[in-house]
């Protein structure tokens, strides 16, 4: 058994030295000296601080995704229906759906010359290098639902079909995978910006789909683009350009996805028009996801069920992401997060994660190995993203960035054999097929790594200008070291050489008896500055020579440009093995992390069946937070008993049990392992819940998610309903309540309702498959014993409350006189007798009730038993004895009512 703390090995830190003078120690120069001077091996501590200052790379996150199948390999990357976080990928998604369109007016436009801009498009805020810009949106717009480390960054482009074809909708994502539904999909990407035809969006007059999106995303950019940008043919085009060949397939994907094409267009466009950076070709990863490979989960019913964000605190990781998180990794964490929130479908995609987790839990040596291997990798999809844009303009900033970037991929390249080496000793298919896709690539035959290896840092005789150059820096370095010894001698004084990014070089004095001597400094000292004891300046020499060197580096980032360019050129015809490495890092992380959240709770392994039928299962956030294990409970539906209706007072556990439920089944969908003692699930195409708010049918706000449901909702669907018609006179949510439950229970879906409404527990003796439960509470009497208290168990028990004068006893507490408490009581009981008298059943319903129940089981019995002959004997013959009772139970019943 594994233990739940694991070892974490940090990159080692640089101990490199100063150019020229022992004193000059500048961060900036220690980081440039990597790139000039060709080490061997840079440290990786080292190699981060280049790129990003102070950060580490692994928490400067940038959300996106990339879907591949969890076998890893290249043949069946498009079929996987996996949730990831490939960064620079462009995801196509189309779906039809009826909502109509309007017109409006142009925002933003290109010419074909002049590129003009009269929006403020939200990338434009974030600086010129890719990888800042990425790091920045994620901090500076984050959507409301995002957490720190999941703020957006992905830019989606949308447009409806006109005409004939209104009602269907393309959507294209960079960076993330792409969604079916538009809203909830839309809400998985969490969009920095969105794209949307002028046409659509403008003058108060929106579509009914953009107000729909601006609706539900207040804090997202919305930038109009002119109508003709959503190009079909372009869009076509571009993906034959930029697809990768290795993912080249998707071409006869999406030939006839025109609305994705033409969103596809107006995103690439857009991006690298305010990017100022074209994609290289042959680049980015295009992927097609169709709306069947994920289970639909509308973004109320992820808020509702705290899947990624806590409702009380957005920053809590009270939810069940938050319980699941145990990543190392930025691509992991976004490739669990989607996975929350869009489910498998595929068994067999499903029980391979589980055989990995447990491999992993079986295997200490191979759990801990790959988690230390995991640890070391940077964010790969960051760094792809990065590598595939082509500058427009040459730049100091932009070929310091590139170098980075190649500095980075090496450090990554590198991690490759230890991984391989790691994932050689599994037993597991899934593990395997990521083993063998490593193997494939071509890096890891050195060709790559060779060439980054040459590159790296720009040894010494790759250019012989570069070398040129290279020592006219460090001459000039040397003069300054010389110079402020100089300076030092002539004056007496303490001087040392200093440097900083805003100054350059610059002189650093520190006077330990705290007075100058004679009073001031010399007069060729300029632009002093001092606090306390510590006094920093200059001097017209020092100032030239500064801009010898800011010459010199230049001339050296530049030179090295060209040939980390020429070396990038090579880097891209095997860009699909750093997609197929990134693919492979963030799903072994995300398994990592599932098992890891085995080993910190006694989860189980879920199997899949045609009955969700969970043994002693607990809710998952709720025992993280109380830090002692919450009441279990067991849970039945099947195609027999496929609405259950849960009554029981208020504070009872009955929201909680729902969500419950919907958490294990999300849990096994996404292959994890759930907290129970035994699970067996249905696998469930979408998942609705409408949790307790108040209704208010004057705005309609609770009959949309009803009437959603009522539309949506399929005989393969899990519905959790709780409370409907809170808010409204009980004759009005009865009435509602009634209606809708008989709409569904005429469905094979599988629902929960919970309800104070005990009227609804007679739908049980009118419909076979309805079956009610409640939450068990006990009464004790207070310590003077003049009132009743009601203790809660939290235990889930058959049949309906009885807990009808639930309010009366809450008034017995209270100081209402005793004479009207007893008239409440007589009252409710007269009313009581009435209702449940007219809700008897005769002798027939009866019986075809108790017939449907055998044959419901016996079908059951039939799909999923694996009982050997003797034992399946002998349980056909407790079904037999079960219905006899039954019939004679209730004949006798329905006996004595009469
Ligand atoms: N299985 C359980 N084990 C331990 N504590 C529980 C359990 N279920 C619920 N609780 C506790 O009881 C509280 C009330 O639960 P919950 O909100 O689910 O009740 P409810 O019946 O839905 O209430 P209401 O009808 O007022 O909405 C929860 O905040 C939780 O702390």
């Amino acid at each position: 058994m594994l233990c739940s703390s694991t070892e974490e090995v940090t990159p080692g830190s640089s101990s490199e030295a100063g150019p020229s003078s022992s004193t000059v120690t500048p961060h900036n120069l220690t980081d440039y000296r990597h790139v000039i001077r060709g080490q061997q091996d840079p440290p990786s501590s080292s190699v981060l601080l280049t790129s990003h200052g102070s950060d580490d790379v692994r928490n400067s996150l940038c959300p996106g995704s990339s879907t591949a199948t969890d076998t890893g390999a290249q043949a069946t990357v498009f079929t996987d229906t996996t949730p990831t976080g490939a960064q620079r990928q462009l995801n196509i998604t189309g779906r039809a759906d009826r909502i109509s369109s309007s017109v409006g007016s142009s925002v933003f436009s290109w010419s074909s010359n002049t590129p003009h801009l009269r929006a403020t498009p939200a990338l434009l805020h974030h600086g010129p290098t890719p990888q800042r810009c990425l790091n920045m949106t994620t901090s500076s717009s984050a959507s409301a639902s995002a957490s720190a480390s999941h703020a957006a960054s992905v830019i989606v482009a949308v447009v409806e079909g006109r005409g004939l074809a209104r009602g269907e909708i393309g959507m294209a994502s960079i960076n993330v995978k792409c969604p079916e539904l538009v809203i909830t999909k839309l809400h998985n990407l969490m969009p920095l910006e969105v794209l949307m035809p002028d046409t659509a969006s403008v003058k108060g007059q929106g579509t009914k789909l953009y107000n729909l999106i601006k609706e539900t995303f207040r804090s997202v950019t919305f930038t109009a683009v002119m109508r003709k940008y959503f190009n079909e043919k372009k869009g076509l085009e571009y993906i034959q350009q930029l697809c990768v060949p290795e993912f080249s397939t998707v071409l006869m994907e999406v030939q006839t996805k025109y609305y994705c094409l033409a969103s596809a267009s107006a995103l690439v466009k857009y991006f690298e028009f305010v990017q100022n950076s074209i994609y290289a070709p042959k680049s980015l990863k295009v992927i097609f996801t169709g709306s069947e490979q994920t289970a639909m989960i509308d973004a109320i019913s992820a808020v509702n069920l705290e899947l990624v964000v806590n409702h009380r605190d957005h920053r809590s990781k009270h939810t069940l992401f938050g319980v699941l998180n145990y990543t190392k990794t930025a691509g992991g964490e976004r490739r669990l997060r989607s996975n929350i929130l869009e489910p498998l479908l595929d068994v067999v995609t499903i029980n391979s994660r589980l055989d990995t987790i447990q491999e992993l839990l079986q295997n200490e040596e191979l759990f801990f190995g790959l988690k230390n291997a995991i640890a070391h990798f940077l964010d790969i999809d960051d760094l792809l993203s990065a590598l595939v844009q082509v500058p427009k303009q040459e730049t100091v900033a932009v070929a310091e960035a590139k170098i980075t970037q190649v500095i980075q991929l090496k450090h990554i390249l590198e991690l490759v054999p230890s991984l391989k080496v790691m994932l050689s000793h599994s037993k597991t298919a899934l593990l395997e097929a990521y083993y063998n896709s490593l193997e494939d690539s071509s890096y890891t035959k050195g060709s790559l790594t060779m060439r980054t290896q040459k590159c790296y840092a720009v040894r010494p005789n790759v250019s012989e200008f570069l070398d040129i150059a290279r020592r006219a820096y460090t001459e000039v370095v040397d003069d300054i070291a010389g110079l402020v010894t100089q300076l030092g001698e002539k004056y007496g004084l303490p001087l040392r050489t200093s440097f900083s990014k805003t100054r350059g070089f610059f002189i650093q004095m520190r006077l330990e008896g705290g007075v100058l001597p004679g009073g001031t400094l010399p007069e060729e000292f300029i632009k002093v500055t001092r606090q306390k004891n510590n006094y920093g300046f200059t001097t017209v020499d020092l100032m030239k020579l500064n801009d010898h060197c800011e010459e010199a580096l230049k001339d050296i980032f530049h030179m090295s440009y060209v040939v980390v360019s020429r070396l990038l050129s090579d880097i891209y015809e095997h860009i699909h093995c750093l997609y197929k490495l990134s693919d492979a890092v963030s799903m072994l992380d995300m398994l990592l992390s599932l098992a890891h959240a085995c080993t910190v709770s006694d989860y189980v392994r879920p199997e899949f069946t045609d009955t969700l039928a969970i043994k002693q299962g607990r809710h998952p956030i709720l025992e993280r937070i109380s830090g002692q294990q919450p009441i279990s409970n067991d849970s039945c539906i099947s195609e027999g008993s496929n609405f259950v209706i849960i009554t029981g007072p208020n504070m009872s556990g009955k929201s909680t049990y729902l969500k419950q439920v919907a958490l294990c089944q999300i849990m096994a969908q996404i292959g994890s392992f759930l907290p129970a003692e035994y699970a067996s699930v249905r696998i469930a195409d979408q998942i609705f819940t409408r949790i307790g708010v108040d209704d208010d049918f004057e705005t309609n706000s609770s009959t949309f998610m009803v009437s959603y449901i009522i539309h949506n909702a399929s005989a393969k669907s899990l519905i959790i309903i709780d409370e409907l018609g809170r808010g409204t006179s009980p004759e009005e949510g009865i009435g509602i309540c009634h209606s809708v439950c008989e709409f569904l229970i005429n469905l094979k879906a599988f629902t929960l309702f919970a309800t104070h409404y005990l009227e609804l527990c007679q739908l049980q003796t009118l419909y076979p498959n309805v079956e009610n439960q409640h939450m068990q509470v006990q009464h004790v009497r207070t310590e003077d014993g003049r009132a009743e208290r009601v203790v809660y168990t939290y235990q889930l028990t058959r049949g309906h409350s009885e807990e009808r004068n639930y309010g009366i006893r809450a008034a017995e507490i209270t100081s209402l006189p005793s004479d009207i408490i007893q008239e409440a009581k007589t009252v409710a009981a007269t009313v009581g007798q009435k209702l449940w008298a007219k809700h008897y059943s005769d002798p027939a319903t009866v019986r075809q009730k108790a017939v449907y129940r055998l044959a419901t089981r016996l079908l059951q019995t039939a799909r999923n038993s694996r009982l050997d002959p003797e034992s399946l004997r002998h349980f056909l013959k407790g079904l037999k004895r079960q219905y006899e009772a039954e019939i004679q139970s209730a004949a006798e019943s329905v006996e004595n009512e009469e």
